[in-house]
């Protein structure tokens, strides 16, 4: 049984479809990835999940159960929106113990207590979360939303308005809870980069349909289309003339001194570099070249534009 299991599932809003038949999975333990451009439906798709929204057509499953209907299950999951649901006036310590309450946790001042540590706010327990940065809210939001311990936690856009530096600890934030806590992680974001370090398993969502659902590693393997970047010593312009046309270079583009190919066998990258050396081209550095998340995600989101 997946952690996740979205099948079918369709909902529009004001005649809008907004989702169109989407299915995808999210393994136990897996930090899943679920991409889009604004307004594509994610935080939709998350609110269907959750129970809070009912689809139109199709079937969503967590932990095996509908959330719609099904208090025991909804217990053990955790979410955190962007507003990560804390009391401004109340202390972080309180805030916690706040919800430790209502989710009924069976050592909440240990857990607090625990909890604090992790996010690094036990010096700040009894200030205002009014008082509190951004960065520091979305940690203890991150908390608040794993402290009874659930088995998955959706987090929607949890770097959102966050420095890079906020951005860097929340992110071993996650990757932390997930290997501590062994939690099952959803994750909405725009972060491709952080996406791309921290996530399993990505599904790109855009113009209502996947258009791409694999694991991280599988989109942005180089195997399939093997690519080399070439540091010159020096302008690289006319390199592209010199190596575009041979039989096993596929692509060819020039950016100052860097010359990046995209080659039809990672054999041939030796031939490559003799054939730069042969017409003169001096090299300070060869670099083999996955695509990055980012590619992949333009590639994808652009193709959706331009149909259905
Ligand atoms: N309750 C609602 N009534 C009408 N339209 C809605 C409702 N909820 C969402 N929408 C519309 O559905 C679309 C998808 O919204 P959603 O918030 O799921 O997108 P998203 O992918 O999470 O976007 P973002 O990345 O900007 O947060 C948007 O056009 C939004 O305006």
């Amino acid at each position: 049984m997946n952690a996740v299991e979205v099948r079918g599932l369709s909902r529009s809003f004001d005649g809008r479809d907004i989702l169109r038949d989407v299915s995808f999975t999210v393994g136990h333990g897996e930090i899943f990835g679920y991409l889009g451009p604004n307004g594509a439906g994610k935080t939709t798709t998350i609110r269907i999940l959750l129970g809070l929204l009912a689809p139109d057509t199709g079937e969503v499953r967590v932990l095996g159960r509908d959330l719609a209907a099904d208090d025991d299950a909804r217990a053990r999951v955790g979410v955190l929106f962007e507003n990560n649901g804390l009391v401004d006036r109340m202390s972080a310590a309180g805030n916690l113990t706040y919800y430790a309450g209502l989710y009924s946790v069976d050592d909440p001042a240990e857990r607090v207590d625990e909890l604090l540590a992790l996010v690094g706010l036990a010096d700040r327990r009894d200030d205002p979360v009014g008082t509190f940065s951004t960065g520091m809210k979305r940690k203890l939001g991150i908390a608040r939303a794993i402290l009874h311990r659930p088995e998955v936690v959706f987090l929607d856009e949890p770097s959102s308005g966050l420095d890079p530096g906020a951005q860097r600890m929340v992110r071993d934030l996650i990757l932390e809870l997930s290997r501590r806590e062994e939690m099952t992680v959803f994750l909405n974001s725009h972060h491709l980069d952080e996406v791309q370090r921290i996530c399993s398993t990505v599904a790109i969502l855009a113009g209502g349909r996947i258009r791409a659902f694999d694991s991280v590693e599988n989109l942005t393997a180089a195997s399939g289309r093997p690519a080399v970047t070439v540091a010159l010593a020096g302008a690289g312009a006319r390199a592209c003339e010199t190596v575009g046309g041979l039989p096993y270079v596929t692509e060819c583009g020039v950016d100052g001194d860097r010359l990046r190919c995209t080659l039809a066998d990672p054999a041939a990258i030796p031939d490559l570099i003799a054939a730069l050396v042969g017409a003169g081209f001096r090299i300070e550095e060869v670099r083999r070249s996955s695509r990055s998340l980012e590619e992949i995600y333009i590639e994808h989101v652009g193709r959706a534009e331009g149909g259905p």
